[in-house]
């Protein structure tokens, strides 16, 4: 059975961090996000008109608590906890003060058994229309990378249940996945891994000079670069990956290739070498994507 939802886009992605000082400055000051409210051990940063697309908050074990994603309509979303309630996700709602701290309408939690990532789903974002970005002219919260030990099991889930299209593959290894019937090339990816975990987060720039900007910045922070600047193939796009204090990986994107929700061309199977991830021939620094858990807890 098709899912009887429909995604709008990735809306946020919450990360839980040894020392909440220290990253809400590398946040706000390295990658130019805006902190919009705190709430004791939380933040609630953006890029977006979006209520937040970054929740910080201090834990003892850092890694992704939860990915957020903003269905279309309330009725997207009361399918969603029918669909997933009968396919055994147990969905569970958020209160509706839960929902207020977030700023969403209405929104529901569950947790992908095969990799243990939490999902959000939610409604009605309170917009701010007049956002304007600090620093670095940052589009939107692109997509959220896991490393999964159970790949097979992950990619059936997340396509066979959850509604995402694989719009490039390297069959069994890496897998590019659009939030149905959202544009962009990947919200998601999984690349398969000795044990799952947090891979990196994207935040997709509107001007290439930000990421040449953003080389600059990062060696005069003294913040490890660990893949780039280089072009991937599977989306097209320019980019560079840096560590965040807890050694988690960042990435700066520019440019991606777009799908429309009808006539989109088949997934592409792409061959498992290096010159796939990097046109430009950079090598990955082996801290690259391994920072960081998928939280048992939301
Ligand atoms: C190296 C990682 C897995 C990767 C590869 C390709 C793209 C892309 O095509 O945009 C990414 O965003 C990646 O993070
Ligand atoms: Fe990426």
């Amino acid at each position: 059975m098709t899912a009887p939802f429909r995604y709008r886009r990735l809306s946020y992605v919450a990360l839980d961090v040894s020392d909440l000082e220290q990253s809400l400055g590398f946040y706000r000051d390295l990658v130019g996000l805006t902190v919009d409210r705190r709430d004791g051990d939380t933040a609630y940063l953006r890029c977006s008109e979006l209520p937040q697309n970054l929740v910080l908050r201090e834990g003892d074990t850092p890694g992704l608590a939860r990915a957020a994603f903003e269905l279309e309509s309330q009725a997207d979303l009361d399918r969603a906890y029918t669909y997933l309630d009968d396919e055994g996700f147990a969905p569970e709602w958020l209160t509706a003060e839960e929902a207020g701290e977030l700023k969403v309408g209405a929104a529901l939690r569950f947790r992908e058994p095969g990799c243990g990532l939490h999902f959000e789903f939610h409604v009605e974002p309170e917009l701010q229309d007049d956002f304007e970005a600090g620093h670095t002219a940052i589009a939107r919260l692109g997509h959220v990378v896991l490393n999964v030990a159970d790949f097979a099991t992950v990619e059936g889930s997340l396509v066979g249940k959850l509604n995402f299209l694989i719009s490039d593959h390297v069959p069994g290894k890496i897998a590019f996945l659009r939030a149905f019937p959202n544009k962009y090339h990947h919200s998601f990816a999984i690349l398969t891994g000795p044990s799952d975990g947090y891979n990196h987060v994207n935040f997709m720039v509107s001007d290439i000079d930000d990421v040449g900007r953003a080389i600059n910045r990062m060696k005069k922070a003294e913040v490890p670069i660990v893949f780039g600047p280089g072009r991937h193939e599977p989306s097209g796009s320019i980019f560079l990956y840096f560590l965040d204090p807890d050694g988690m990986t960042t990435e700066y994107s520019f440019g991606m290739e777009e799908f429309e929700e009808e006539g989109a061309r088949p997934p592409r199977e792409l061959e498992a070498k290096p010159e796939v991830l990097d046109t430009w021939g950079s090598i990955p620094d082996p801290r690259f994507g391994k920072g960081g858990a998928i939280l048992a807890h939301a």
